[in-house]
């Protein structure tokens, strides 16, 4: 088998601003043509992580590489192999698509710009779009952006929650978008939304308390975190509060009408522990799914939270 390089590596990279320490020891690579989901509660420090590989903030200590290269504080060399869609990419309202990729590609020195720019406004579907772009959704807004990261041809595409303003139809499109560069371009995204990262992530990576406490593909996340589980669907919330109550002292998780019990030993043994307890208490749920866990129960278990969802 042919060995994958690794496109971006960080070694123990920290990072505070003040007295809060925000990285603490950061250390992980993504190999060439994959697709990284980044994961984090808020102000876990993906932002911060994704400045510093840029070059646009300053790590205290470690080392980041990208292509080979190590990555500087200020004008750094590696940002031309990189390209950085922010949260919310600012553009000059009155320009057209053309007008505005243009000027980026005159800024940036790129070669066969008109070329280049009809081929990245076809890719991300903006290419008979003459209307200025102050009359854009924020779905379009999205795809000019890629379209604009895009533009120097990078190895290393940085995304900074790129779904989480856009609808279900605009982040499905968008989504799409990012998992045809597979291969080609290595892609970095943040997000919020477990399922987006389910959907096109080849790795992920889960930051929390200044470490990437877990990093790996989703299939071993799932072998390693993910316990598999027993979902009860209630006729209604209030009677899948009743069974949660009943059900205790199993690690049980309660969120609207639904009841999911992660379980350790055979299966057979907890549900039937789980329906003799249910005729006890007369409950009688609608169904009985015996499944693997999500990424959101993955992320929970991994930042220390596995056992505590309660959600009424
Ligand atoms: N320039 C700065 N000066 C001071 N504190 C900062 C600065 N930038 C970030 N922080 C702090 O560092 C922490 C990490 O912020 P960061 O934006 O990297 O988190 P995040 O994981 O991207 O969060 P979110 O998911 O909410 O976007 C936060 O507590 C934030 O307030």
């Amino acid at each position: 088998m042919i060995a994958v390089a690794d496109i971006l590596t960080l070694s123990h990279v920290q990072k505070a601003f003040g007295s809060k320490q925000v990285l603490k020891d950061v250390d992980f690579s993504i190999p060439q043509g994959s697709i990284f989901g980044f994961v984090g509660e808020n102000g876990a420090g993906k932002t911060t992580t994704m400045k510093l590989i840029l070059g646009l903030e300053k790590a205290d200590a470690g080392i980041i590489t990208v292509g080979g290269q190590t990555v500087h504080f200020g004008a750094t060399k590696t940002n031309r192999i990189t390209g950085y869609l922010p949260d919310v990419p600012a553009f000059y309202g009155y320009m057209t698509p053309v007008e505005y990729l243009d000027l980026c590609a005159r800024i940036t020195g790129i070669s066969g710009r008109q070329h280049r720019i009809a081929e990245m406004l076809d890719l991300v579907q903006l290419k008979a779009d003459k209307h200025r772009i102050r009359g854009f959704s924020r779905g379009m807004k999205q795809r000019l952006g890629i379209a604009q990261a895009l533009l120097n041809r990078p190895q290393l595409l940085i995304c900074d929650e790129p779904t989480s303003a856009l609808d279900p139809a605009g982040r499905n499109e968008f989504l799409e978008l990012l998992a045809s560069l597979r291969g080609q371009t290595t892609v970095l995204f943040s997000t919020h939304i477990l399922s987006d990262v389910e959907r096109i992530s080849d790795r992920v990576g889960i930051l929390h308390d200044g470490h990437l406490q877990a990093c790996d593909t989703l299939a071993n996340l799932h072998q390693q975190f993910g316990r598999p589980q027993i979902k009860l669907t209630l006729s209604d919330t209030q009677t899948a509060q009743r069974c949660g109550q009943v059900l205790r002292p199993l690690p049980v998780q309660v969120q609207a009408n639904q009841v999911t019990i992660p379980y350790q030993d055979a299966y057979e043994t907890t549900a039937q522990q789980v329906l003799r307890a249910l005729v006890t208490a007369d409950i009688t749920p609608i169904a009985l799914q015996r499944q693997s866990a999500t990424l959101e129960q993955i992320f929970l278990e991994v930042i220390g939270n596995g056992h505590t969802i309660n959600h009424a």
